[in-house]
């Protein structure tokens, strides 16, 4: 399937004869639209009401949809076009609940005034005793700035939240951890640090979100020496994580040994340095970087890896790629060698489209949507708050790397994130060697 970035749904009514529903669908589909979901809502005598969820390319698409359904006559009557995305998010995607049912007086007094005073007592004499009556223990924030969201750049922490309600919504689903997002309004890093710090006590760990290169790599080195609880910058090492996993995976697919494998890396900002760190630290003896900033090609080189001048060069050069720029479309199908790895990360939308890459001549390619650190950090989390661990080592990552690659199956970049599993085996891994680094 190609990319497809609009989603609609389609409220259609049709007369209850035989052979409309296909009608509809032929319309559909003639003028390039996937059918997803077909809704039947109400079928009466006379006329039946459907619901077609459609995806589509581009807004011309969507019209030429509208317009074949609309010239079918005989009774087909196009109602709505809805944005099913944008109603999913009305009101938001998260909303705190309470543990307890509070129905009758006495719950109320063990609950609140003045049952809960003594539990306050407790916690006073022996803090550590929080992690025992309080959520503190299972709670992390998210916190952005709003610098680099997805690939849109700095759109601001409130136009960035419903990417943390959905961070909050996968910590929920995936490992049962409530994460309070937490949109920060400055972009000093001495007051970003400062304001983390002090809201701190009230979670068990940080999770830092879509803050830009180069102040999330002093922002994050900073919180984590100056706290006691575990932080980690998603876009950095959660995604070092998984591509790091479907690096493994790829090359163990195609037989080749990373020892020998030259890995290039297009984008050298948050997850594109700490991509390059992790092979490197992983054993691959040759890792080799593109970026449009002369200080982020710097910085790959102070940390051992060697920067190319041009994205053409270093795929030339490359045996696998890996891309995480936000441009989308920048890799260029001509470019692409047989047998490469191909590796576009880039959210909402991938360098190339593995489809392009793949018959270009790459022996494997994915996009952001399936590498994606979801795979990662629910399951990190849910190690090192099992563990008790202060902090998240390199050597965690690499155990959940690993754990990533290990469920992956044969053919498959990167397991399938719905797969409970997989989180399950990650904070496993990662809470085994939290436990003997203790
Ligand atoms: N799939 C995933 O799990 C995942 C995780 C993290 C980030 N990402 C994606 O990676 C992208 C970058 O995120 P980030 O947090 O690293 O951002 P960032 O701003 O820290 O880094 C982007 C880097 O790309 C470079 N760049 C921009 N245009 C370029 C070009 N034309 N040629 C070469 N280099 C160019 C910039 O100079 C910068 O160093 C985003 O689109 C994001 O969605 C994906
Ligand atoms: O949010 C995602 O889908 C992954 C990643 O954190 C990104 O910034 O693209
Ligand atoms: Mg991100």
């Amino acid at each position: 399937m190609n990319d497809r970035n609009i989603t609609r749904a389609f409220v259609v009514e049709t007369p209850s004869v035989p052979g409309n529903l296909g009608k509809v669908a032929t319309a559909i589909g003639f003028s390039g639209g996937d059918i997803g979901e077909v809704e039947t809502v109400q079928v009466g005598p006379t006329s039946t009401l459907r619901t077609f969820t459609v995806h589509c390319d581009h807004e011309e698409q969507l019209k030429q949809i509208q317009e074949a359904i609309r010239e079918l006559g005989g009774g087909i009557r196009l109602h709505a076009v809805s944005d099913d995305v944008l109603r999913a998010h009305e009101g938001g995607k998260i909303h705190m609940t309470s543990r307890f049912d509070v129905r009758s007086l006495a719950d109320l007094r063990r609950v609140y005034t003045p049952g809960v005073a003594n539990v306050c007592r407790v916690i006073e004499e022996e803090p550590e005793k929080a992690r025992l009556y309080t959520s503190i223990g299972n709670t992390v924030a998210i916190v952005t700035d709003g610098t680099a969201i997805l690939g849109l750049g700095d759109i601001g922490p409130v136009a960035g939240m419903p990417v943390m309600e959905g961070k909050a919504a996968l910590f929920d689903r995936f490992v049962g951890i409530s994460g309070i997002p937490i949109l920060l309004s400055s972009q000093d890093p001495d007051e970003m640090v400062r304001t983390v710090k002090t809201i701190s006590p009230g979670f068990g760990g940080i999770l830092l979100e879509d803050i830009g290169s180069p102040r999330c790599f002093e922002i994050e080195e900073r919180l984590k020496n100056e706290l006691d609880i575990p932080v980690m910058h998603d876009d950095q090492h959660g995604t070092a994580v998984v591509t790091l996993a479907a690096v493994i995976s790829a090359a163990r697919s195609v037989g080749v040994d990373l020892k020998d494998a030259v890995v290039g890396q297009i984008g050298l900002g948050a997850a594109g340095l700490a991509c390059c760190r992790m092979y490197m630290a992983y054993g691959v003896p040759k890792v080799i970087g593109a970026d449009k900033s002369d200080a982020a090609k710097k910085r790959l080189q102070q940390h051992g890896g060697e920067p190319v001048d041009s994205v053409e060069e270093l795929l030339k050069q490359s045996d696998i790629v890996v891309a995480t720029t936000g441009v989308p479309g920048l890799i260029q199908e001509k470019w692409v060698r047989d047998g490469h790895i191909i590796l576009a990360l880039s959210n909402p939308k991938p360098e190339i489209e593995p489809e392009a890459a793949q018959s270009a001549g790459a022996a494997y390619a994915a996009d952001g949507r399936s590498v994606n650190n979801i795979l990662g950090f629910p399951g990190i989390f849910r190690g090192v708050l099992n563990a008790r661990s202060s902090e998240i080592s390199h050597e965690m990552l690499v155990a959940a790397a690993e754990a990533i690659a290990d469920q992956t199956k044969p053919g498959e970049l990167v397991p399938h994130p719905l797969n409970s599993r997989v989180h399950q085996v990650v904070a496993q891994a990662v809470e085994t060697v939290a436990q003997t680094e203790k």
